[in-house]
């Protein structure tokens, strides 16, 4: 019993909580039992290769759920919670294997945690080509590969990948990035010789290290969770990586949020073998090869601009093929089954040496 009067009676109010929780728990299982119901349906039409995961479909479902919230849980904490009873959904239809570019403790694990939930099956992977080799080869369902950083720019390893590779774009993930200076339980602040982690974090805490640790050598590793193993059994040394590595080798925090730009985040790819049907809020990837003429560039972009599309981002590569050829890379607004995009497609391909839509997928909700 409550002392105060004002004060609600806890053990009505856990009571109210217990009775509330077993309707939940039995209307999850019945749309879990739903989600059953649909994989009958999929494998009756599209047999046992069937594409369970339906990316289009997640992201209308996670839009809703956080159009309709009234709090007091905010949009992203209702998604969240959703986004762990479809990703239950989803595996109790057909468990997906997910390969991430690894070690475990990367920022892209917790990208694809974050994209498919804690009941996906995911396997870390050595490097960005493997990710990759390991979708085609069909010993994984999906992969999950960084493209942009925010402060960082382009990965360009992962839109090589894109030059050799028959995988389609099914989605993406924006993950904030937050990077700490994490060390040993031994450690004396004041002993460290040696930051280790990945060139590109280093990159992103330069300013801070500068004057934090002017001095100190800096040492890139291939990864932040590699940094983090490493320091481990070190006393004289610190690691920059995020959360995960963090908790992964049970490190200790020397200070939080140490990257130089506080809106610093990372954007991710899902490669696959499906193609996606339109969700309502899509973007476009495409990739073009172009002869080196003049006016090559104002080529591409004028169709975007008269058609009225929004173009994202471009990037330009050089290509394999042969020499002072470019391949860019163009992100825009909109769905290739789109009326307004289609024109814009066709006159890109009439005027390139070679066009590929790598996908048409829903921007990334959560
Ligand atoms: O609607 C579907 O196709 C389902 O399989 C159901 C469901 C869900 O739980 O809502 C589960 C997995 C899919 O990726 C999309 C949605």
């Amino acid at each position: 019993m409550s002392q105060d009067k004002s004060l609600p009676d806890l053990a009505a109010v856990r009571k109210e909580i217990d009775a509330i929780d077993q309707q939940l728990q039995l209307l999850i299982n019945q749309r879990a039992a739903c989600a059953q119901k649909v994989a009958q349906v999929k494998i009756a039409e599209e047999g046992e290769n069937a594409f369970f995961y339906r990316p289009e479909r997640e992201a209308q479902v996670l839009r809703n759920i956080m159009e309709r919230n009234q709090g007091p849980l905010s949009n992203e904490e209702i998604a969240r919670l959703f986004r762990e009873i479809m990703s239950a959904c989803l595996a109790l239809e057909r468990p997906v294997k997910v390969a991430y570019l690894g070690p475990e403790g990367t920022f892209t694990q917790q990208a694809t945690i974050k994209h498919f939930g804690h009941s996906a099956v995911c396997v870390p992977m050595a490097a960005i080509d493997e990710v990759f080799r390991e979708v085609e080869a069909g010993s994984a369902d999906y992969g999950v590969v960084p493209i942009e950083n925010s402060t960082e720019g382009v990965i360009s390893h992962t839109l090589d990948s894109f030059m050799d590779s028959g995988l389609k774009i099914s989605g993406e993930v924006v993950l904030r990035i937050h990077q700490h200076l994490l060390v040993g339980e031994n450690t004396r602040p004041e002993k460290i010789s040696t930051i280790y982690s990945h060139a590109s974090s280093l990159a992103q805490c330069r300013k801070w290290l500068d004057a934090h640790y002017p001095g100190i050598e800096r040492v890139p590793m291939p990864s932040n969770a590699e940094a983090a193993r490493k320091v481990k059994g070190e006393w004289h040394s610190a690691a920059i990586a995020g959360d995960m590595a963090a908790e992964l080798y049970n490190l200790k925090r020397l200070a939080e949020n140490i990257e130089d730009t506080p809106d610093n985040s990372t954007r991710f790819l899902i490669i696959g073998r499906q193609t996606v049907p339109a969700s309502g809020d899509d973007k476009t990837s495409l990739m073009v090869s172009m002869r080196n003429q003049p006016g090559a560039l104002h080529q591409i972009l004028e169709p975007f601009n008269r058609h009225n599309i929004d173009m994202t981002r471009i990037e330009s590569r050089p290509s394999r093929s042969g020499a002072w050829n470019y391949v860019f890379f163009i992100d825009f607004s909109g769905h290739v089954d789109d009326a307004r995009v289609q024109p814009v497609l066709k006159e890109i391909g009439e005027r390139a040496a070679d066009m590929k839509v790598l996908g048409s997928y829903p921007r990334g909700v959560l």
